[in-house]
């Protein structure tokens, strides 16, 4: 048994864990980890991880770390997505490919503290409360907590259906006090895309949401579904980083 199936099993094992990490810093320099105060939070299926999810903490990492941030990322696994089911890469499959992504990430920019997760949380609204327990105690000095989102996602968050009998404003009003989301835009209709926001997201929340124009195609338009349907990790070699191509990891 791998040692992402027996986190797996034992994170599914007991009813009460909504939130495990699985994987901490390689480097563990309690002096350095301290000094963290800003954590950029992936969280995704990823089936699979693509250079869709590269591009997004990449630019996130250059937008955000300066001389007074320094930034932690957490790539967070859900169990329960709002919509979608697990099928069809297995968990424990899906977190030796995050494994293997944040590996690449630290070839990129070796001085990125990084950790993996799994959570039982759907809505962001729930995944902020295990993580700002785990992050928010004295071992690190963290005030922001960004979420990293694609449009799609965020057209999703102010949906009124995910938190009724209450309203959207009630429900991310918590939210919102600790959180920011960092948003990049999918595919060509940006514009539109940068109207939306305008229109629709609440004046209140108008200052937390950051969203950016991705002009590169290629990227955003890049989706773990497209990838899946191709069959062949051989013909989406440009959508996936060849280690996730040979991982071989079923996903087809
Ligand atoms: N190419 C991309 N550009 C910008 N954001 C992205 C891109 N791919 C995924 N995201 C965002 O990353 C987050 C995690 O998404 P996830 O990996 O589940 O999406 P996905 O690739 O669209 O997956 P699927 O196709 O299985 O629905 C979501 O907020 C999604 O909008
Ligand atoms: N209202 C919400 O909080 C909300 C809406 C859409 C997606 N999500 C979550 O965002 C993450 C990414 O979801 P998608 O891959 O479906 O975009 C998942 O964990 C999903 O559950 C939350």
């Amino acid at each position: 048994m791998t040692t992402f199936q027996e986190k797996y099993n034992e994170f599914i094992g007991n009813k009460n864990n909504e939130f495990m990490i699985v994987e901490n810093p390689q480097n563990q320099n309690t002096q350095c980890i301290s000094k963290i105060n800003t954590l950029l939070i992936l969280d995704s299926s990823f089936n699979p991880p693509h250079k869709g999810h590269l591009q997004m903490l990449l630019k996130a990492i250059k937008k955000y770390k300066t001389n007074k941030n320094k930034l932690a990322v957490l790539l967070q696994l859900s169990i329960n997505n709002v919509d979608k089911g697990m099928k069809p890469a297995l968990p424990s499959k899906r977190l030796e490919m995050m494994s293997l992504f944040i590996k690449d990430l630290h070839h990129l920019d070796n001085d990125i503290y990084s950790y993996i997760s799994l959570t039982k949380y759907g809505k962001f609204t729930d995944k902020i409360t295990p993580i700002n327990i785990f992050f928010g105690n004295s071992n690190f000095e963290i005030n922001q907590y960004i979420f990293l989102l694609g449009f799609d996602t965020l057209e999703r968050l102010f949906m009124p259906k995910y938190y009724l009998p209450n309203t959207v404003e009630d429900s991310l009003a918590e939210f919102f006090k600790k959180c920011k989301i960092d948003c990049l835009t999918r595919g060509k209709d940006y514009e539109l895309q940068t109207k939306w926001k305008a229109d629709n997201v609440p004046l209140l929340f108008q200052n937390k949401i950051d969203l950016e124009v991705n002009e590169d195609l290629e990227t955003s338009n890049i989706s773990s579904s497209n990838i899946r349907d191709f069959k062949n990790y051989n013909k989406c070699t440009k959508l996936v980083e060849k280690y996730i191509c040979e991982s071989k990891v079923d996903l087809f």
